[in-house]
């Protein structure tokens, strides 16, 4: 109970980073950014649960797409809207638009919190794209966020390609849309070109010359710097990241959300969202986009917190801190290690120690040799209680029966001598053992058979017997050894 509360008003806390706010928050993009990936598409079923898991690991905002881009996307951000109003999504909802009228009717007839439009604002995009001049392109920016101002929604502009536009012009554009009516203003490093220098220098000086509006980073990953860059644009002033959940997106993605959030813990000691229910939400959008992550991905990939070299093992071993940035548990991970030619003694005997097998040193040395020797990839534990057994001559592989065993429990009737209903089970074919027990049975036999058939006859002629009242059968999966058949061995 004090847990469901402590959780309860987590996420509230979560929610609450939100704009207006000097602190920063998350919108995520998984649905409108996310779904320019190539190959992808979203069902609106997916779009729909992608939005309920985001609200509820505590994004602030969820940009949830275009509605004039295809009828499912309007049909399920209809969908996702009517989650906010009921109160089952906690994330302001932003919808994406272009600065055409149409389109930005369109978007606030879903009655959305937010519509952002956007507009490209370097010299490449005015030219070649727009066709606009810098003057025509700030008339039709104040024209157009203010005709979707009246429409009762609040307004982010979008400076478009803003990290390859003149940082003059850029502020002028900004100033533009902010008194205009939009409150925010994403400035887009569109083709991934900022470094973290040049992020923070522009965000400083943006937020200086209009230092009452919002500011988004939207920062692409083209040369595999957008978490540093979206870090120095919240130092420079930024108080919304874009991200996508596994980094989804044009070209080579945006901001991944899992590896933006952990660096911000591990860098400033706050939580945007949820971090433990991570790998969650990882799973959910490999499986909505059909696009797995490789294992070396950061935070949620299969070997982020996975140790492999002899050296990092033992360390860890000795304290998780000397390889490892943050404990795997707060991002909902577990520790592991790989082990092959590359590990240590320490590994393999902590290894074999949660396998309940003990060696000698000496023994030990011979097993790290034999591993050593091996050149296989990643051993498995089966593989490394083999390599045990060839050393020691000692059985530790648990024994898989080809055939069948089963213990079936008898309730003798009342007033029937149980010893009378024992001797006769004992007489029957496949019965290796018969004790006679104290609880809630009064017999337990043990049988052996070839095949389900013939253990079904055996079962059936124990409750052909006089006297049997009940039958209860359990079939013996795997056989472990026990101390005295290692001794044996
Ligand atoms: C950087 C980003 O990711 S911003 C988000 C981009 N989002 C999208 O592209 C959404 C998916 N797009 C689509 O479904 C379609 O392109 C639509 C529905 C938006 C438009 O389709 P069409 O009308 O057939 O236009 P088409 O795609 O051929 O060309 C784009 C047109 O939009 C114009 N345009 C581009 N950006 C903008 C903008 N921000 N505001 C207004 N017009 C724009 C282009 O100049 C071009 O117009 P033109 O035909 O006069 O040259
Ligand atoms: O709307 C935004 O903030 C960003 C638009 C976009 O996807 C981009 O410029 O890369
Ligand atoms: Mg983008």
């Amino acid at each position: 109970m004090l847990y469901s509360w402590l959780s309860f008003l987590n996420s509230c806390y979560l929610w609450w980073h939100v704009p207006g706010e000097s602190r920063v928050s998350i919108l995520d993009s998984t649905l409108r950014e996310g779904e320019q990936t190539p190959g992808v598409v979203f069902s609106e079923e997916w779009r729909v649960r992608i939005a309920k898991a985001l609200s509820d690991i505590g994004v602030g905002m969820i940009e949830v797409g275009d509605p004039s881009v295809a009828p499912d996307i309007k049909s399920a951000i209809k969908k996702i809207v009517k989650l906010k109003k009921d109160g089952e999504i906690r994330s302001h909802i932003v919808v994406h638009s272009r600065a055409v009228k149409q389109d930005l009717e369109n978007a606030a007839s879903l009655e959305p919190d937010r519509v952002a439009v956007f507009y490209g604002v370097s010299d490449l995009h005015l030219k070649h794209k727009h066709r606009k001049t810098r003057e025509e392109a700030l008339s039709i920016i104040a024209e157009m966020v203010s005709f979707a101002k009246s429409h009762g929604v609040a307004v982010r502009f979008t400076a478009e390609d803003a990290s390859r536009a003149d940082l003059g012009y850029l502020i002028e554009v900004v100033k533009t849309a902010y008194e205009a009516g939009a409150d925010r203003v994403s400035i887009a490093d569109t083709v991934g070109v900022f470094t973290p220098d040049r992020a923070r220098e522009v965000f400083a000086k943006v937020k200086a010359a209009v230092p009452g509006v919002g500011l988004d980073i939207h920062a692409h990953n083209d040369f595999g710097m957008a978490v540093a860059n979206s870090l120095a644009a919240v130092e420079g002033g930024a108080d919304v990241v874009h991200t996508t959940v596994n980094g989804l997106g044009e070209r080579a993605g945006i901001t991944p959300l899992q590896v933006f959030a952990a660096a911000y813990y591990y860098h400033k000691g706050v939580k945007l969202v949820e971090l433990e229910k991570l790998p969650e939400i990882t799973a959910m959008v490999e499986a909505a986009s059909g696009i797995t992550l490789m294992p070396t991905y950061p935070i949620v990939g299969e070997n982020a917190f996975t140790h492999k070299a002899g050296v990092h093992q033992a360390g860890v071993l000795a304290n998780p801190e000397t390889y490892e940035p943050i404990p795997p548990e707060v991002v909902g991970r577990t520790r592991d290690f790989s082990l092959d030619k590359y590990s240590g003694r320490k590994a393999i005997q902590h290894r074999l120690e949660k396998l309940g097998v003990s060696l000698q040193p000496e023994a030990l040395d011979k097993v790290v040799e034999e591993v050593k020797r091996m050149n296989a990839p990643r051993l498995r534990d089966e593989d490394l209680l083999e390599i045990v057994e060839k050393v020691s001559g000692v059985r530790y592989r648990a024994i898989v029966n080809r055939h069948i065993e089963a213990y079936i429990w008898l309730k003798v009737a009342n007033n029937v001598y149980t010893t009378s209903v024992a001797r006769r089970v004992a007489a029957l074919k496949n019965v290796v053992s018969v004790s006679e027990i104290t609880g809630e049975y009064d017999i337990v036999v043990k049988l052996v058979a070839e095949n389900t058939e013939e253990l079904n006859q055996a079962i059936e002629s124990i409750r052909q017997i006089k006297g049997v009242a009940s039958t209860f059968t359990s079939i013996v999966l795997k056989e472990l050894p026990t101390i005295s058949m290692q001794t044996r061995a």
